[in-house]
């Protein structure tokens, strides 16, 4: 389902009423179209299913790590409706020879980024995503984020970062595998 344009339209038109400004002034007149267009785009991850890109695979006997790091996104804060943004980390050891596309890895951080979220949710969705569909031996997804409700308002703390992690499978039991994955997250 598409998000509704006409009910966007007639909440962004009252939001700008209720600030006290003119909807109807030069520069407000397509806003509420924009804003409308706006949504359609950054909460695309709602229609959406980040398996169905991680569920095409390849054959390719190769068990050890495959990790892509510094995957830029942006998600808006289910709380304030403003962005949070950084890079994600996404690694996980194929078994079976279920390997996936590389660029599927950052579909699935995409997919789940742009909906009304929290980065624990984003997190831990996309690793779970990947341990339904590849049934690998671990996986690992580390998120580093500014949330702009941190930011511009509230507690004002620009630079300030948040960092989330899921590991799954052997990254849970193994401190090599899981070290192993770190120092390269960790590196420059
Ligand atoms: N755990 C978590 N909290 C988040 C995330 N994004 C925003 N928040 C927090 O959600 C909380 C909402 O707190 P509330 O007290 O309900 O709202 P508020 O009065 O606007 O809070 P302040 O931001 O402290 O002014 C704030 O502490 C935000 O920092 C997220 O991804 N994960
Ligand atoms: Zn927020």
């Amino acid at each position: 389902m598409n998000v509704n344009h006409e009910k966007i339209e007639r909440a962004v038109r009252m939001i700008l009423e209720a600030i006290g400004e003119d909807p109807d002034r030069q520069g407000l007149v397509e806003t509420p179209q924009r804003v409308a267009r706006m949504y359609e785009e950054i909460f695309q991850g709602m229609r959406q299913d980040p398996k169905t890109y991680l569920s095409k695979t390849f054959d390719e006997a190769h068990e050890e790590l495959v990790l892509v790091k510094d995957i830029p996104f942006y998600s808006m804060c289910e709380h304030h409706l403003v962005p949070f943004f950084g890079k994600a980390h996404v690694g996980y050891i194929p078994r079976g020879g279920r390997v996936t596309g590389l660029s599927k890895l950052a579909r699935a951080v995409e997919a789940v980024a742009k909906r009304p979220q929290l980065q624990e949710r984003l997190t831990t969705t996309v690793a779970n995503s990947i341990v339904e569909t590849l049934r690998p031996y671990g996986v690992i997804v580390v998120i580093e984020a500014e949330h702009m409700c941190m930011t511009m308002r509230g507690i004002k703390k620009p630079g300030a970062k948040t960092i989330t992690s899921a590991v799954r499978g052997i990254f849970q039991t193994d401190r090599a595998a899981r070290a192993e994955a770190l120092s390269l997250i960790n590196r420059q």
